[in-house]
């Protein structure tokens, strides 16, 4: 479903060219939730961005479903990115617009009618149970709320694939896992490949079936997330499990027998 071959990206900045992005490879199938995980400043946010062309990759090849993205320009690259849905860190939505004209602005762009786009906003709202808001404005939403209406306007399209970039670092425990929930629901009822990136393992314990890890540029390991919970191979995935290990012993030794069970 997604296809990442040779994906290099570099920065030019006043101390020169720096190089992002080195030789991505990736295969994400159909149906998957596929985490990439790393640390700050590994190239998570650089190497998603690149996926939808909001970043201009140096050189490789992206291909989602039958559209190789790299190869597109001009009307044919809006119109595949329409099928390319995408969720942020800090939702980016329209203040100045209600939760149903964020939601329908995506439609209009595409073009429909306007009973089809009523009847496909409330559709999605349903879905992500904010039918009762479609008047708010976002600054009369939760957090929670708001990435509920970045969900919605990023399936209106009806998407072959679903990017979240962070959506939902800035955002409580509790309504993380909301978050995580509906997306997981959303997968399951639509079949929704969705491309996931965090530095959060626990975010990859709670969705992810397959994950990939990011350093200085590079995927250093690949495969089921059970694999990188129990056979940690690069330096990076060593590092998250040695912080949850340490955690753990450190509770261990507060609270002794039975902590953290
Ligand atoms: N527009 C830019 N111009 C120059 N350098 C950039 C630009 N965007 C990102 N970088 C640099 O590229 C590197 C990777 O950044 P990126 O945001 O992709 O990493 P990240 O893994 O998403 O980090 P974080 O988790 O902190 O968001 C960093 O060193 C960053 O400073």
């Amino acid at each position: 479903m997604i296809t990442v071959e040779g994906l290099s990206k570099s920065y030019n900045t006043v101390q020169g060219s720096i190089q992002v992005l080195d030789n991505i490879q990736l295969n994400v199938r159909k149906g998957d939730i596929f985490g990439i995980i790393g640390f700050s400043g590994a190239g998570k946010s650089t190497l998603i961005r690149c996926l939808n062309r909001l970043e201009e990759p140096d050189t490789g090849r992206i291909l989602i479903g039958d559209e190789e993205i790299t190869a597109l320009k001009g009307a044919a690259l809006r119109k595949a990115r329409q099928k390319i849905g995408m969720i942020f860190q800090q939702f980016n939505l329209l203040d100045a617009k209600t939760v149903y004209q964020n939601v329908a602005f995506p439609l209009e762009v595409g073009g429909y009618d306007k009973a089809h786009i009523r009847t496909r906003v409330r559709e999605i709202l349903d879905l992500v149970q904010l039918s009762d808001k479609e008047n708010s404005y976002p600054s009369q939403l939760s957090g929670g709320q708001k990435q509920r209406v970045g969900i919605a306007r990023a399936l209106a399209n009806d998407p072959t694939v679903l990017l979240s970039d962070e959506a939902t670092s800035a955002l409580d425990p509790e309504t993380t896992y909301s978050i995580l929930e509906l997306l997981k629901d959303i997968n399951r009822q639509l079949g929704l490949t969705i491309l996931l990136i965090t530095h959060e393992l626990d975010v990859l314990q709670h969705i992810c079936n397959q994950m990939a890890v990011i350093e200085k540029g590079r995927i250093v390991e690949t495969g089921t997330v059970d694999k990188l919970f129990f056979n940690p191979e690069s330096q990076t995935a060593q590092r998250f499990i040695n912080i949850i290990h340490q955690y753990q012993s450190r509770r261990f030794a507060v609270e002794g027998v039975g902590a953290g069970i």
